[in-house]
């Protein structure tokens, strides 16, 4: 369990970037991050891995107070966090098996990992992982071979070979289409339960989130104005969260050639809110 209490964090800049955060979050489960640009998302999962120093607060991962944590004793702690990042980080030059293993970097030390000699049951472990995301066949390719959606599987395939506790994930889908995203947020989700991980996921896409998260958190100007089930985030929500628009209204089609068959932001809004309400997945 991951619990953040009175967190704030003010850039030498002056920029307020979070103020009071209380915020915890249950093994296996996935929350969403959403909110205007600005409104402190990446701030916020930085600070639980100490990317960025929080300014005030506490954080902790079960027993450990990550807040305090320097030196060795954070490594370590930061291992058991799995961070999925937008742009995948892989080495391009590298295999995708060699990718997914160096996640295994912090562990078996500079040298056996220059000369990428890895222990025998990390190599066992990332295939598994491989063929749990479904790249059994691209093992062997160069990760500059792969598309979009691939690269991020491998990057999840990376952050779980660590066996982390915890997922913290920035932008899973910014690069990917509409069906690849919510491919990997599918991913994301079945794996957190299968493994009771908890998963913090900064994103941007309030339909992906409402249905492939258990909660949403709306952040505006550093601080929380929403906390609830997908189902319970409703245009006034969105607007606490976002500022005024009208969410209900269809778009004017810009011309006469624009197709008149797609579904208003309302009836779209309030279809995945269902469906993630029944979390019919
Ligand atoms: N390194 C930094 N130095 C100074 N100010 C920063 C720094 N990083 C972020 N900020 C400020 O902190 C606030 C929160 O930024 P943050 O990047 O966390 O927001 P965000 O919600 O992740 O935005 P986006 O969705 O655009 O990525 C903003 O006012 C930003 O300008």
């Amino acid at each position: 369990m991951l619990t953040l209490s009175g967190v704030g964090k003010r850039y030498s800049t002056g920029d307020r970037a979070l103020t009071d955060i209380e915020l915890t979050l249950p093994k296996g489960q996935v929350m969403a991050l959403i909110g205007p640009s600005g409104a402190g998302k990446s701030t916020l999962i930085r600070c639980v891995n100490r990317l960025v120093e929080p300014t005030q607060g506490s954080i902790r991962l079960e027993d450990t107070e990550l807040t305090k944590l320097s030196g060795h004793k954070l490594r370590h702690a930061r291992r058991s966090m799995g961070m999925i990042f937008q742009e995948y980080a892989l080495v391009d030059r590298l295999t995708v098996m060699e990718n997914v293993l160096s996640g295994q970097l912090g562990y078996v030390g500079f040298w056996r990992s220059f000369l990428r000699r890895y222990p025998q049951e990390a190599v066992v472990e990332a295939f598994r992982l491989l063929e749990r995301v479904g790249l059994t066949h691209a093992i062997d390719k160069r990760a500059d071979a792969l598309s979009g959606g691939q690269r991020q599987r491998v990057g999840i395939a990376r952050a779980l070979l660590q066996s982390p506790k915890l997922l913290l994930v920035d932008e899973p889908t910014a690069s990917l289409d509409p069906k690849t995203s919510r491919q990997i947020m599918r991913l994301i989700r079945e794996l957190c339960a299968e493994r009771e991980l908890g998963a913090i996921i900064n994103i941007h896409d309030v339909a992906l989130a409402q249905q492939f998260a258990d909660r949403i958190v709306g952040l505006r100007a550093g601080e929380i104005v929403f906390d609830g089930h997908p189902g319970e985030l409703t245009g006034e929500m969105l607007t606490t969260i976002y500022g005024e628009e009208d969410w209900d209204t269809t778009p004017e089609p810009m011309d006469d050639e624009a197709s008149d068959d797609t579904p208003s932001n309302a009836s779209y809004l309030r279809e995945t809110a269902t469906m993630a309400a029944g979390s019919a997945r």
